[in-house]
């Protein structure tokens, strides 16, 4: 779940209860990273950290040993249909060199004009173009696409 709201403390529980097996929130809405991350664990589920494009990615790194995936926000929060921000690609390069094992998600503006930029850029770019043209770009897909055979 990715949950692109305030107070994200609030709603662990009754997303752990709903199933979900997975809790992606964002940096910005907490004041206490550390202590969500804890529960999120306590609650049986992984731990996703996402930021907002005016993050700076060393602001997550900090908590980058402790979380499963890292979300890099490729719009501005809010609507569907905007433009993929390319300037957050860095992002994506920098945690790949800093943390080699943690998955990587963006969000935001992906399709197949920019997919290429995502996969180059978190440097497992070949065994995913081979499965390229099997569309939809679902980021799930990207992920298990970018796994070495
Ligand atoms: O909630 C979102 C942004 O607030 C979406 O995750 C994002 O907009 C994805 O939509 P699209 O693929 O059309 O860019």
């Amino acid at each position: 779940m990715h949950m692109m709201v305030f107070r994200p403390e609030q709603w662990v529980k009754p997303m752990a209860v709903a199933g979900a097996n997975q809790y992606t929130f964002h940096l910005e809405a907490t004041e206490n990273p550390g202590t969500l991350i804890k529960d999120i664990r306590e609650n049986g589920m992984k731990v996703g950290l996402a930021i907002k494009p005016g993050t700076t990615v060393e602001y997550l790194a900090p908590w980058a040993n402790q979380i499963d995936m890292a979300l890099v926000m490729t719009v501005e929060p809010g609507f569907g249909g905007q433009k993929f921000m390319e300037d957050m690609i860095p992002k994506v390069h920098w945690l790949r060199t800093q943390f080699s094992s943690l998955d990587i998600e963006v969000d935001g503006g992906v399709g197949p004009d920019t997919v290429h930029k995502c996969a180059e850029w978190s440097g497992r770019a070949l065994s995913f173009q081979s499965k390229l043209k099997t569309a939809p770009y679902h980021l799930g897909d990207l992920r298990q696409a970018t796994q070495p055979p």
